[in-house]
């Protein structure tokens, strides 16, 4: 949804890293739509977890959204080229504290916050058998 270039519901998002940051460049399209005109706070939200997913993938941790706390300033208009910024606040334990803003030039018009828990590939794996399992029961 957030990242894949073969789902074509996705977003497509690039991500590069900038220093301990990690940066995309985003366009939200008709796809996105929520109120006319606006992209779906539920769509921002959508890249800023996938973004926070690279920013650990690129720390060499792998972990999931426990929580994540999004701040809609202004509207995100389709069609506008936004920045998307991360970065780590804290590590304690298994938890990894980020945050996140969205900007169209010096306007932040979204900013987000989220704790990531580290898991082990088994956390991936287990869903997916378990997934599979119930496709094939049905
Ligand atoms: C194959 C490659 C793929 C590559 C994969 C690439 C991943 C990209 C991910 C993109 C983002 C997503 O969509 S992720 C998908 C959406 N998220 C999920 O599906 C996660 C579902 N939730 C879970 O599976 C679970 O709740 C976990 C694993 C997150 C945590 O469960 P747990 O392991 O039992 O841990 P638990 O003890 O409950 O909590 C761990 C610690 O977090 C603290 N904690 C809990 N909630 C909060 C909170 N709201 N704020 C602060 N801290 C909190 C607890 O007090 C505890 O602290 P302490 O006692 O340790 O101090």
């Amino acid at each position: 949804m957030g990242c894949g270039p073969d789902n074509p519901h996705g977003h497509h998002l690039q991500v590069r890293r900038d220093g301990q940051d990690v940066v995309a460049e985003h366009v939200f399209d008709e796809r996105h739509v929520g109120a006319p005109g606006i992209a779906h706070g539920g769509a921002v939200a959508t890249v800023i977890d996938d973004l926070f997913g690279f920013l650990l993938y690129g720390m060499g941790s792998l972990g999931v959204t426990r929580s994540l706390q999004m701040d809609y300033r202004a509207p995100v208009l389709l069609g506008r080229n936004y920045i998307l910024r991360a970065r780590l606040v804290e590590r304690d334990g298994r938890k990894m504290h980020t945050a996140a803003t969205v900007a169209h030039e010096t306007n932040f018009v979204a900013t987000a916050r989220a704790v990531f828990v580290a898991v082990d590939l088994g956390h991936f794996t287990e869903a997916l058998s378990s997934a599979d399992r119930d496709r094939s029961s049905r």
